[in-house]
């Protein structure tokens, strides 16, 4: 196989171009000062493109590369990669799900513990030397809170399934109620954030999801809500969400994902109640690991031609 051409937009994972160099021609396209020319000179060669939740294969990468077959993303979210694009012209594409579940889940209840039990303002003040000067203030507790989630995928489970330990009262939105589950459902976004103390986001973004957190939405969670995003930032109407926090309308937020990444509104920077994780929810030795051997397993299969084992289209 190592003649085929497979196409890196950016760096994300040593192992995982490691790997990849043992059996493909792998084109790491930040290294080429010109990446019009890049694509024009080697278009022919790439037949599989594996990117991420930073970046992943738009209709105009597609439509520049002639031969291309399947993309394979190093990420469960594939809302970088153009869908529909990829079904009109028989490309194949396929996630990283299950494998990172738990992390991402983990990191979820880690959020809530920190913004609630105020871990990293309390850590700071144990180095600034202000605990000598008189203790800590008091904080929230988290156990017994009552819990919303929004999309219960197989995250969403996960992170209702870890909330229940700590005897939290579950409930859910998604676009229609799961037959299968006993967890309370609210058919609007707004009534479950009316209904609840700390709403996670957790579902896929689609054009439905896209600032599924909106004004209305912060106001019904209201002055002691709390708010959890480990989705994607769009989930989120992020000057709303600024506003909010700023004006000491919502209680807190804990944050892994933002709306133009790597970009994260200063104004959130000062704010103790605001926890701010770098889009790391999957970001465990052991995971990255994992879902780089998946891409790779799922290249293999298809040009093998055996069945793809996570596919998407
Ligand atoms: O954001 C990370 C992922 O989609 O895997």
């Amino acid at each position: 196989m190592d003649s085929i051409g497979v196409l890196m937009p950016i760096h994300m994972n040593s192992y995982l171009e490691q790997e990849l160099q043992k059996r493909f021609n792998v084109f790491k396209l930040w290294t080429f000062p010109n990446k019009t020319l890049f694509l024009k000179e080697h278009s022919s060669s790439i037949r599989a493109i594996v990117g991420n939740a930073a970046a992943g294969a738009d209709a105009e990468t597609i439509e520049a590369l002639p031969n291309l077959e399947i993309v394979s993303s190093f990420s469960v979210g594939i809302d970088k990669v153009d869908l529909n694009k990829c079904r009109e012209k028989g490309i194949r594409v396929t996630n990283t799900p299950d494998v990172l579940t738990d992390d991402v889940a983990d990191l979820a209840i880690g959020l809530i513990l920190a913004v609630l039990r105020r871990l990293c303002e309390g850590d700071r003040y144990v180095r600034s030397g202000k605990w000598k000067k008189g203790d800590y203030k008091l904080n929230t507790k988290f156990t017994g809170k009552r819990v919303g989630i929004i999309g219960m995928g197989r995250i969403g489970k996960a992170v209702a399934k870890r909330a229940e330990a700590f005897s939290c009262p579950i409930s859910y939105y998604t676009r229609s109620e799961k037959g299968d589950l006993e967890y309370k459902y609210y058919p609007s976004v707004v009534e479950l954030a009316s209904n609840c103390d700390i709403l996670v986001v957790a579902c896929p973004l689609i054009e439905e999801t896209r600032h599924i957190i909106n004004r209305e939405v912060i106001d019904a969670l209201g002055q002691k809500g709390v708010l959890i995003n480990i989705g994607r930032g769009p989930h989120v109407d992020e000057p709303e969400l600024v506003k909010a926090l700023v004006e000491g309308r919502l209680g807190g937020a804990g944050l892994d994902v933002y709306e133009n990444e790597p970009e994260v509104p200063e104004e959130l920077f000062g704010l103790e109640n605001v926890v701010l994780l770098p889009h790391v929810g999957s970001g465990t030795v052991e995971t990255r690991t994992a879902m780089a051997d998946l891409v790779i397993n799922n290249l293999e299969a298809h040009f093998l031609k055996k069945p793809l084992l996570t596919p998407v289209v």
